[in-house]
């Protein structure tokens, strides 16, 4: 999944409309586009609350890769959206081709750090959380949900992130 900006928060006791489509299949590999909004049942406002574009690949069979079947766009947006597909795609590809140079060159580029004072050392702000995987946890394929992974990822942050806060406000 690209980068998902939440734009606006959900409340208790709103209505959640999630959409998904497939905005083009490649060889293997196909983009879905899902949009999240939500509308309060009261006053019947509706607002976005955010976009993201997931990849799925069909896992290579014995006899090689798998061949999916293309999408065709029919409507003016279902067009624009099957060609910024495949420019999303070449740069998600460059992106993945740059982290894997800078991650095998970053040793090379350890530089000096600079000292200041009641600098908070890295290692203290390590947190560590130990989380069961249940049921509820995850999907039909009986893998994790990807959004139930970012919520305990974003825990762990949230109370690692405290350190530097807590220097800010002394
Ligand atoms: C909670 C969750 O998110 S569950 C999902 C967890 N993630 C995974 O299981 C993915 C683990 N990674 C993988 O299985 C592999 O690295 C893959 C499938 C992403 C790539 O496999 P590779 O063996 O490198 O295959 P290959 O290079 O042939 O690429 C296969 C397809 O993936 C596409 N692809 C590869 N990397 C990326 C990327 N970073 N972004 C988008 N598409 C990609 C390729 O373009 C190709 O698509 P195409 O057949 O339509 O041209």
């Amino acid at each position: 999944v690209d980068d998902i900006h939440f734009e606006l928060t959900i409340g208790v006791g709103k209505v959640v409309n999630i959409k998904a489509k497939v905005n083009r299949a490649f060889t293997s590999s196909m983009e879905v586009g899902i949009s999240v909004t939500c509308e309060d049942l009261y006053t019947g406002r509706q607002w976005k609350v955010c976009h993201a574009f997931a990849t799925f690949v069909a896992r290579r069979t014995e006899t090689g890769k798998v061949q999916l079947k293309q999408v065709i766009p029919r409507t003016h947006m279902e067009q624009i959206e099957y060609s910024l597909a495949a420019e999303r795609r070449r740069m998600r590809l460059i992106h993945a081709e740059i982290m894997t140079d800078l991650l095998s060159s970053s040793t090379a580029q350890l530089g000096e750090c600079q000292e200041y004072e009641g600098a908070v050392p890295a290692e203290r702000t390590r947190v560590e959380s130990v989380e069961l995987v249940l049921p509820p946890h995850a999907n039909h394929q009986v893998s994790t949900f990807g959004g139930q992974i970012m919520a305990w990822m974003e825990n762990v942050a949230t109370i690692a992130a405290r350190y530097p806060l807590s220097a800010c406000i002394c």
